[in-house]
């Protein structure tokens, strides 16, 4: 599948002119949702009401920069995505809203989210439609560590279960050390320019990556952590739903505001 005819622009500028836009983010929301086995593609799955994909959105431009979000769903879903930005965005936000269609695999549709970016954009975040309650200070502290280290950087929790490596049949071998290890999400945040080559001249297509930082080490960058949160929780499978709900009632009031 290509981005080509599909763009669809929405500047959503008033009469004052706003700076131009430094900060990028690309909304991935295009994947299936195969563990999830729901009708509906994965960030299309409604919450009290809500797809999914209107979270992010709202998380995004409600963001106090100026900047350029790009929404990537499945092609089918364009149409709908434009309407919801209609509804959520307010017209004095100062963010410009792009929707195109996405790829096969996540890091595809990434490039497609980092190819309707404008030249402006220096620092890019990526974030997953399937995360839909990562706060609006999470993504600030990305933004805040990418400028001020010039690295890529992601919201990382420590693994707090015993962790044991099995085999096929399901027999516990070994214990393995949790130390080291820690669990990341989104939004993850690049230099624009870092994310763009790494994408460019990575190898991705014999073994996709599952994320963007694994897309950066891959071209021998260096990726460094922020501490995550545990709102930031992902849609994964019909269990995640209990989780979701539950942070989304003990949230209520924020949210509803946000929306
Ligand atoms: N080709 C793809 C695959 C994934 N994603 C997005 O990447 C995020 C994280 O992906 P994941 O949770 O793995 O979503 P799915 O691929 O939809 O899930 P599954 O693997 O269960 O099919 C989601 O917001 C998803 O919409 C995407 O935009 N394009
Ligand atoms: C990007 C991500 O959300 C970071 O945790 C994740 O890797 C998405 O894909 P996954 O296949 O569900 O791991």
């Amino acid at each position: 599948m290509t981005n080509s005819g599909l763009a669809n622009d929405q500047a959503l500028g008033g009469a004052t002119p706003h700076p131009l836009p430094t900060l990028g983010v690309v909304l991935v929301a295009a994947g299936r949702g195969e563990r999830l086995g729901a009708d509906a593609p994965k960030a299309f799955v409604e919450l009290h009401g809500r797809a999914l994909v209107e979270f992010g959105i709202a998380v995004a431009t409600s963001l106090p920069h100026a900047g350029c979000l790009v929404v990537v769903v499945p092609e089918d879903r364009a149409a709908q995505t434009l309407d919801l930005v209609d509804r959520i965005v307010p017209a004095e936000a100062p963010w410009t809203v792009t929707v195109v269609p996405g790829g096969r695999e996540r890091h595809e549709s990434v490039r497609f989210g980092l190819d309707a970016l404008p030249e402006s954009i220096d620092t890019v975040l990526v974030h997953d439609a399937a995360r839909p309650f990562a706060s609006a200070n999470l993504f600030e502290r990305v933004i805040a560590e990418v400028r001020g280290t010039g690295d890529s950087v992601v919201p990382a929790l420590p693994v707090v279960d015993t962790l044991k490596r099995i085999d096929a049949d399901g027999i516990v071998h070994e214990t393995v050390d949790r130390a080291p290890l820690v669990a990341v999400q989104t939004p993850q945040g690049f230099p624009r320019e870092t994310l763009a080559a790494a994408h460019a001249t990575a190898q991705l297509h014999t073994d996709p990556p599952t994320d963007d930082a694994e897309v950066v080490q891959r071209a021998g960058g260096r990726v460094r952590t922020v501490r995550g949160e545990m709102n930031a929780h992902k849609l994964t499978t019909p269990d995640d739903l209990r989780i979701l709900d539950s942070i989304m009632t003990g949230n209520a009031v924020g949210l509803t505001e946000a929306l």
